[in-house]
């Protein structure tokens, strides 16, 4: 993920380590403690199992008494009944704990993730975000919920075990640990491959699903193009490089395998041979040799798992690292203390300043060098209705960006009713707008929930209205299922024109006291323009209004036109005043009026 340049936005490196889950797993105590519990219960029965072999054998079988036998039988069978219940409990508790605190982690960074500046975002990719908030929680689960436990348990087996082992028999003990280095050492050098040619391997896998996700969310533009002997090729050739990194980790793995087989039965192999002897001349029972060759099972058995899961929770260390980051981002917009009001707003007279900039100036945190507004200070008074024009690129929509404190200026400042917006709560200023933006942004849900984002609250009537009142209602109750229809992702569904009229709604559904027009209506055909300017005119009564233009018909209604260009303001007026006093208004206009005529003849 690239780092932002910002101090603030930086997600914070370093701590290695899983300690980001203690204050998750905290809430948990009493379900940790009882899987605790489980896991000793179970580690102490299955060492116990060998003895019950032992006694199976020595004084069951070679004893030749039947009810000796039978009791060795309940002996065993009673131990695996504890084993079984005690797995059963581990297996639940500690699988719980491991998704419980995963949905906790899940939550509090798309919570935090929310509270971030937008800047954040533009540094950081969304789409890798996102893979950390899925594929890296699911790694960290996969890690609490099992992992972490298969270690605890397999510790406590090692441990138990040799400890067995070299009670029953120091000499056979010896021998098998002279084996183990012989075990471990290709399974760490094979082990660190694997693990490497599997990230390599996912990365692929990425790269893979990153392609096809690319390629059939734009699936109009490859077919329009005929791109798609393009893209197969393309594709093929990602999935071939994922296969061919993949059979590379099969290899590693196979070889792992093979030695290990070899070398750990090799191993019991000698031990036996030893063993075997003893039994011979009669040092040990067959009990003893049989019971110590199930320890010693258990002991490779649970060095082969330690080492298999300690990967997995360098693994999982990584991410809780990437997780730690998100968590720890710092938003560039730091949040106002003071509370803010409808009411401010309302206090302020019709015609007095209600919003000022004052010599302000900013560049995008991603374009450092370039000043997208440079020292402008201008007022918008209350109930005015402004128009700003310029051509592409002016910063006139940085100005909304500004005014909503989805970044703020680096010089100068900007009040509203007289308090610096930077000190106030920014639900609290950000409740006094109504936007409708640029591009229409609708969710996959339907019709309803998209117009209800405004307002949560606002009964079903209500919302109706606010879409009549957008000449939207027509279109919707068209939909296969009204307002119940789901809009699908990014509302494919809906042509730019209805998409511009659910935004337009919504803005109405909001019912602030300033709006903000971002070329609201440039998606609309001449007929749709004009019922919705119809209905925009009684909602901007007794409103500020702030609209970016380039029709004409905005335009010529404004109270001032505000003309920028490379940031700064040239020119004010009435579009009258501005035909004659600005040679770029009146370029604008001639351009316009030329295009009108062109559209209308
Ligand atoms: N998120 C961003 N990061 C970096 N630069 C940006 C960003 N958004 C806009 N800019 C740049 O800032 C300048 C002003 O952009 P802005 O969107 O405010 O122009 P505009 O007047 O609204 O243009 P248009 O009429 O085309 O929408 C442009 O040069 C643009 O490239």
């Amino acid at each position: 993920m690239k780092q932002s340049s910002t101090p603030t936005d930086t997600p914070a490196s370093g701590g290695n380590s899983l300690n980001i889950l203690i204050p998750y797993l905290r809430p948990y105590r009493r379900q940790m403690v009882l899987a605790l519990l489980a896991l000793v219960i179970t580690a102490a029965t299955m060492l116990s199992l060998g003895k019950g072999v032992q006694l199976l054998i020595d004084d069951g079988l070679a004893s030749g008494s039947e009810t000796a036998l039978t009791y060795a039988l309940m002996v065993f069978l009673g131990l695996v009944l504890l084993l079984g219940v005690g797995s059963f409990c581990r297996f639940y508790l500690v699988s719980w704990i491991g998704e419980r605190v995963v949905a906790d982690l899940r939550q509090a960074v798309f919570a935090h993730l929310l509270s971030l500046s937008p800047s954040f975002f533009e540094d950081n990719s969304p789409s890798e975000i996102q893979s950390r908030i899925t594929a890296d929680t699911t790694l960290l689960q996969s890690v609490i919920g099992s992992s972490l436990s298969i270690a605890l348990r397999n510790s406590l087996m090692l441990f138990g075990g040799v400890l067995f082992l070299l009670i029953m028999h120091f000499k056979l003990t010896l021998i098998l640990l002279a084996c183990v280095p012989f075990v471990i050492v290709p399974v760490l050098f094979f082990g660190r491959r694997v693990r490497r040619l599997s990230r390599d391997s996912q990365d692929e896998v990425a790269n893979v699903g990153r392609y096809l996700s690319q390629a059939l969310r734009h699936i109009k533009v490859v077919q329009a193009f005929s791109h798609e002997q393009h893209d197969i090729q393309r594709f093929s050739d990602t999935v071939e490089r994922a296969f061919d990194v993949s059979v590379k980790r099969i290899q590693q793995r196979s070889w792992l395998t093979l030695m290990v087989i070899l070398l750990s039965m090799s191993g019991i192999g000698v031990m036996l041979w030893f063993g075997g002897k003893d039994v011979i001349s009669g040092a040990i029972s067959a009990g003893d040799l049989a019971s110590f060759l199930f320890y010693s099972v258990i002991v490779a058995g649970s060095l082969a798992a330690i080492s298999e899961v300690m990967g997995e929770l360098q693994r999982a260390a990584g991410a809780a690292e990437r997780i730690m980051e998100l968590l720890s981002a710092r938003s560039a917009v730091v949040n106002g203390s003071l509370p803010f009001s409808l009411k401010n707003i309302q206090a302020i007279p019709q015609g007095d300043a209600l919003i000022q900039f004052d010599h302000v100036e900013f560049r995008y945190p991603t374009r450092p060098d370039y000043a997208a507004l440079k020292n402008l200070t201008f007022s918008i008074k209350q109930g005015e209705m402004v128009a700003l024009v310029g051509p592409s690129g002016a910063g006139k929509s940085t100005l909304f960006e500004l005014l909503l404190r989805f970044y703020d200026p680096q010089q100068g400042q900007i009040t509203l009713a007289g308090t610096h917006i930077r000190e106030s709560s920014l639900t609290d200023l950000r409740s006094c707008f109504a936007l409708v933006p640029q591009e229409t942004v609708l969710f996959d849900q339907t019709v309803y929930d998209n117009l209800g984002y405004a307002n949560r609250l606002a009964p079903h009537h209500v919302v109706q209205q606010a879409a009549e009142q957008a000449n939207a209602h027509a279109f919707i109750t068209e939909l296969d299922q009204g307002y119940e229809t789901r809009l699908g992702e990014d509302g494919v569904r809906l042509s730019g024109g209805q998409r511009q009229r659910i935004a337009i709604a919504r803005a109405i559904l909001k019912n602030a006291p300033i709006l903000l027009l971002d070329e609201a209506t440039s998606a609309l055909d001449a007929q749709s323009e004009s019922k919705v300017q119809t209905a925009l005119e009684p909602l901007m009564k007794g409103k500020t209004t702030l609209v970016i233009a380039h029709r004409l018909a905005t335009v010529l209604n404004a109270d001032r036109i505000i003309v920028m260009d490379q940031g700064e303001i040239i020119a004010q007026g009435t579009h009258n005043e501005l035909l004659v006093s600005c040679t770029l208004y009146k370029r604008l206009a001639d351009l316009q009026f030329r295009y009108q005529e062109t559209v209308t003849s």
